[in-house]
């Protein structure tokens, strides 16, 4: 075993989203989502919904620990010394009682491994606050903590989702005949302007999506494909990134299109928002037009995952080579929360 803690970390926090696990978590989970950000209160009700459907419960947390025990598997079978901790911004375990934990079983600094592929507000820089705010729970003592950088272009997580739609389509069995349609979560045109240091334009999360999709799509070797958006909340007066893939079967349906692989290329795990947005609408919406339908798996159920994650910690330790297919530059990698430049996805002005 190589102790990692010789070479300045002695843990890997992974910090995720979170998600209720019964019915009474539903409503402070959801209140905790949404707290000062105008989501209106007929949204939220329709959101907790969805959840109480599963009988109140996200597969998010169950995902995020079969997970961990794969990263947990791999880092051992590499000879790894590095602990796990899991941590959550809206649920427990909540991010600020794990930190407390780490500090008092004497973690001085730590690696984070956030659930989030991409740039942006809610992808990136809201996991950068999450740390920040852990550490000033935890005051003083709080370990140092670098997050790992975006991966939405490296070579496993977006060879998984290429396998995955690879068996999408012959799951459909019509070659060639269906239309690929990658999604990913909306968010405010305002925070999609926003995304990214000001000096690159702004839009760095839609431009990465749309960039994984293209990878993904030449790795396939399919002749087109579309980049939709799924989930958006928000009062309806405010834009958010469109066509929603609901609108967008109907589109391809009005087209022509016999049938659709889905694939949610902007996550990576099956939780809520996927097996009802993507599984029961836009399944639902494509069986009444009489489309065929097929959804690609996401990556947390590929074992690339685990090896995903560990390279990503590799890259901090040794010289090991920083793997990525665009030309992006790589992003993401800050400690103790801070952003990855000047104004970089700076959080909108948001109402309250
Ligand atoms: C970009 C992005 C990702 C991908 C990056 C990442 O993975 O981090 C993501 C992931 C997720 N979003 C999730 C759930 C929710 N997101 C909401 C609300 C919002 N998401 C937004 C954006 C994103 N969200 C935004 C701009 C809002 C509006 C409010 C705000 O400005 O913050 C709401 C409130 C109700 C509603 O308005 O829909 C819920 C319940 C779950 C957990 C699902 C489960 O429980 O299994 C996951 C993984
Ligand atoms: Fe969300």
């Amino acid at each position: 075993m190589v102790a990692v803690g010789d070479m300045g970390y002695q843990a890997l926090l992974w910090l995720s989203f979170g998600g209720p696990e019964g019915p009474d978590d539903v409503l402070p989970f959801l209140e905790n989502v949404t707290r000062g950000r105008g989501v209106p209160p007929e949204r939220l009700a329709e959101v907790a919904e969805h959840y109480h459907h599963f009988g109140g419960v996200s597969p998010i947390n169950r995902l995020n620990r079969d997970a961990i025990g794969a990263v947990e598997k791999e880092l051992a079978a590499q000879g790894l010394d590095l602990p796990v901790y899991f941590g959550n911004r809206n649920w427990h375990p909540m991010v600020e009682d794990t930190l407390a934990r780490m500090t008092a079983d004497g973690v001085r600094s730590a690696l984070v491994f956030p659930t989030s592929a991409y740039g942006g507000y809610s992808a990136c820089r809201q996991y950068d606050e999450d740390i920040a705010r852990a550490r000033a729970a935890v005051g003083a003592d709080a370990p140092r903590l670098t997050k790992l950088r975006q991966f939405f272009d490296h070579p496993l997580f977006l060879g998984s989702f290429a396998d995955a739609v690879r068996a999408a389509h012959t799951e459909l069995g019509r070659p060639g005949g269906a239309r690929t349609v990658f999604v990913a979560h909306s968010v405010p045109e305002s925070a999609d302007r926003a995304a990214g240091p000001p000096e690159e334009g702004g839009r760095r999360y839609s431009r990465q999506v749309a960039e994984a999709a293209r990878l993904v799509a030449a790795e396939v070797g399919l002749e087109r494909h579309d980049v939709v958006w799924q989930s958006r909340s928000g009062p309806p007066r405010v834009p958010w990134l469109e066509p929603d893939i609901v609108d967008h079967i109907d589109a391809l349906h009005a087209e022509g299109v016999g049938s659709v692989v889905v694939c949610p290329v902007g996550f990576v795990s099956d939780h809520l928002e996927v097996i009802w947005d993507l599984d029961n609408e836009a399944a639902e919406r494509a069986a009444e037009l009489g489309m065929g339908f097929a959804r690609a798996a996401t990556p947390n159920s590929d074992r690339r995952f685990a090896d995903l994650v560990v390279e990503l910690v590799r890259e901090h330790l040794t010289d090991a080579p920083v793997r990525k297919l665009s030309g992006f530059p790589a992003a993401g990698c800050t400690t103790n929360g801070a952003p990855c430049a000047p104004r970089c996805c700076e959080p909108a002005q948001r109402p309250g």
